[in-house]
């Protein structure tokens, strides 16, 4: 990892979310990526002891199992700017698309669309830190369901394959949205060779993605609302 980069992952135990805070060593402007509401204070006081300042706090997509942090962290750096993608149906400061690019001092972030688990969700990638923020997009062993939110099984296989698995490095890290068993990260290659769902003929993936019958996440009624509105509650 380039010394210029700061980087941490914080875990959310309610959500099984993860949060990824990614600075810039010497203007010390930084980045955060998926906040949860109820754990803003935890990652706010975080920042500040890494003498950071956030000026963007990203979401992925409209989350469906927690509420965001993004707006309430505004609380501790007034001058954060939040960011979704336009094509999300939400509110944010700056609405992000395909190929914008992010200046965080002396780092860079790309915006990708990678629409299937909602159709406005977007993974990140920095290559100074040879890593993909993937979101709910592509999981560690798996992938986000495509059953509510616009979801669609084809738009995430070809997703997950064209912006990601299919064009970045193998050694590129997958920083993802979610784990539900305490793994903390994988690679692009490691995806290849062992994630049971994407790894498919798109037609078996579908199949998959149909038979999966997931409860509801026990916090959609109260956070798809408020995701919408930038976690604003
Ligand atoms: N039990 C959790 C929700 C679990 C869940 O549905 N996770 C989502 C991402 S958050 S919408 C998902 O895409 N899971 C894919 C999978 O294969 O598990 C809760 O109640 O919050």
């Amino acid at each position: 990892m380039s010394k210029n980069l700061i980087f941490r992952q914080l875990i959310d135990f309610e959500s099984f979310t993860y949060t990824y805070i990614l600075g810039c060593a010497k203007t010390r402007n930084a980045v955060i990526i998926d906040p949860v509401f109820e754990q803003a204070k935890r990652d706010a006081k975080l920042a500040k002891e890494l003498d950071l300042n956030l000026i963007y706090g990203l979401n992925t997509h409209v989350h469906a199992d927690h509420i965001t942090g993004t707006s309430k962290l505004k609380e501790f750096f007034p001058a954060m700017k939040s960011g979704l993608s336009g094509k999300s149906g939400g509110v944010a400061d700056k609405l992000l698309k395909q190929g914008d690019l992010l200046q965080i001092g002396d780092i860079e972030l790309e915006v990708a669309e990678t629409p299937g688990h909602t159709d406005g969700c977007l993974t990140f990638i920095s290559h100074q830190l040879r890593a993909a923020f993937t979101g709910d997009a592509l999981l560690i062993r798996g992938c986000g369901r495509t059953d509510f939110q616009q979801g669609s099984s084809r738009a995430l296989y070809q997703s997950v394959h064209q912006k990601i698995l299919d064009v970045l490095p193998e050694d590129y890290r997958i920083l993802v949205g979610h784990n539900y068993e305490g793994i903390l990260e994988s690679t692009v290659g490691e995806e290849i060779k062992f994630n049971p769902r994407i790894m498919k003929s798109e037609e078996e993936f579908v199949k998959i993605m149909s038979e999966l019958k997931l409860a509801h996440p026990k916090q959609i009624q109260q956070a798809l609302p408020a995701n919408l509105k930038d976690g604003d509650i």
